[in-house]
């Protein structure tokens, strides 16, 4: 997938601006940026979900207006931020949705892998709404999954925030999914608010601000101090693991906005009059 400075208006707000990028089989990239930098806007476009110009974005070589929503709808899949169901759905009900036209068999079988593959065969029969969050978060995304899987390329993924309700452990095993699936062929595109987990996993980072690239490249070159900062309006320390990738410890937020203070600054007796409410 090619990106050419694409703008997005909506409304008479404009959302993206000139963001080019690109995205190779696999690869896996992260998509970082504060809240309303614009990453799941981005993700929507991309996904062909929202009027983009045209002409700005190429899937395999063709204008992403030039695919038919059923061919889009087979060559890529796309996970939103919220997915809210509430239909008394089964697990296997709502991953066989990813795969409404194959045989019964076939389908089974890829509902089985995708299952073990998230840590939720366990989960099968299990209705969805009485799911804690993070259970619900990989059901959707084995999903997801289900429409891409197996299937000739072109195969893309566009993630958004899939792993924000898991637990460390389970955060880690969707980024080695996720790895896996890059080494398999697929291209994905990774909306993440964790730059550690971004960092430990992708083969390339983008930093989104405003609605611009703010920077694209290889994790290390990417979460510095000075972009952290920058972008974020973080303080931070960041260190290169011996592992080859940056570790990122947050430090506090600048302090040109005087409410935050650091842990050290807290009052000792809990909060007084004075205190400052964005702590709260
Ligand atoms: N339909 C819309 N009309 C007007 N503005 C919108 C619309 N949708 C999103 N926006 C604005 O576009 C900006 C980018 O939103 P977007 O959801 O893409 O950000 P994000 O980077 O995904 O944020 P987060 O990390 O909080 O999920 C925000 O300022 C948001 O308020």
């Amino acid at each position: 997938m090619d990106v050419d400075s694409l703008d997005l208006w909506l409304g008479n707000r404009q959302i993206l601006e000139s963001v080019s990028l690109s995205l190779a089989k696999g690869e896996l990239v992260a998509l970082l940026g504060p809240n309303g930098a614009g990453k799941s806007t981005l993700i929507r476009t991309l996904a062909g979900e929202l009027p983009a110009p045209a002409r700005r974005i190429h899937v395999d070589g063709r204008a992403l207006e030039q695919w038919s929503r059923a061919e889009l709808a087979r060559h890529r899949a796309v996970m939103p931020q919220k997915v809210d169901l509430q239909f008394p759905m089964t697990v296997q009900e709502v991953v066989a949705l990813g795969r409404p036209r194959e045989n019964a068999a076939q389908r089974q079988r890829i509902i089985r892998a995708l299952l073990t593959r998230l840590d939720i065969a366990h989960l099968e029969t299990r209705l969805v709404p009485t799911l804690s969050g993070g259970e619900q978060q990989r059901v959707q995304l084995a999903r997801v999954l289900a429409q891409v899987w197996g299937r000739p390329d072109p195969r893309l993924l566009l993630l958004d925030e899939c792993t924000s309700a898991l637990d460390p452990a389970h955060q880690q095993q969707v980024f080695q999914q996720l790895c896996q699936l890059a080494r398999e062929g697929f291209g994905l595109l990774v909306a993440v608010h964790d730059l550690n987990l971004a960092a430990q996993y992708a083969d390339r980072l983008i930093l989104m601000k405003d609605g611009k690239v703010f920077a694209d490249g290889l994790p290390a070159s990417v979460l510095t101090v000075p972009n952290l900062r920058d972008v974020y309006g973080l303080h931070s320390r960041v260190e290169l693991l011996p592992e080859g990738y940056p570790l990122v410890i947050p430090q506090t937020p600048m302090r040109s906005d005087s409410a935050y203070l650091t842990r050290h600054e807290l009052p000792q007796e809990g909060l007084t009059d004075e205190t400052p409410h964005s702590i709260v």
